[in-house]
């Protein structure tokens, strides 16, 4: 798919995988703006919360002033999408917060998921496989890190892949959570779906 020219997206760049999302998102035609404050986002269509560490970008996002901004963005029409820590800070509720942190951490809770952190086991269990997403066709090749499981979607959201039986890709509306990271692949079929999304101009 060709992106109208007029589809910017933004990617938060504090900290994680973001330079990889800006190039998939440039191979497909997109604009594409990283974003670190709150004025980086006026005139974007869609935002890309990378992989990363939840706990440390939640921690730039408060030094940066975005929770608020983040979310008024997502309650004006804008798309977002978060890839495996980035899902963590889109859920309404994230399950196995460090203990330090009192088993809680804080998220955007714009998205009705629950979400566990480091549900695949520690890092030396990160993996990849061809994951089916019937959305797509031919088999995703899916890299996991350290990823989240989606634990529960709410009414409205659709499931759109599993791994294992365990929910991995999910969509609400203007929101997309991957567990895992399609920018570590060449393949930008999730990238183009998420452009789509993005494009779709706002109801009203
Ligand atoms: N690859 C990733 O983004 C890992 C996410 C990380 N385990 C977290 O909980 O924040």
């Amino acid at each position: 798919m060709t992106p109208s020219p007029t589809t910017t997206i933004g990617v938060l760049a504090l900290q994680g995988a973001f330079r990889e999302h800006r190039q998939r998102l440039e191979a497909l035609g997109a604009r594409v703006r990283e974003v670190r404050l709150p004025t980086d986002l006026s005139g974007l269509d869609g935002l890309i919360l990378p992989g990363g560490e939840s706990t440390t970008i939640a921690r730039l996002m408060t030094d940066f002033g975005l929770w608020d901004p983040i979310r008024e963005f997502h309650a004006r029409g804008g798309a977002l999408w978060g890839t495996c820590a980035g899902a963590i800070l889109l859920a309404r509720e994230v399950l196995g917060a460090p203990p330090q942190f009192g088993g809680q951490q804080d998220s955007l809770a714009v998205m009705d998921l629950s979400v566990r952190r480091n549900a695949f086991g520690r890092q030396v269990d990160s993996f990849h496989t061809g994951l089916d997403i019937p959305e797509l066709g031919a088999p995703f090749p899916a890299v996991f890190i350290r990823a989240p499981v989606i634990e529960r979607v709410g009414e409205g959201v659709e499931v759109l892949a599993r791994h294992e039986g365990r929910i991995v890709l999910a969509r609400q509306g203007r929101l997309l959570a991957s567990s895992f990271h399609p920018e570590l692949t060449p393949d930008t079929r999730l990238h183009a779906l998420f452009l789509k999304m993005a494009a779709v101009p706002v109801p009203g």
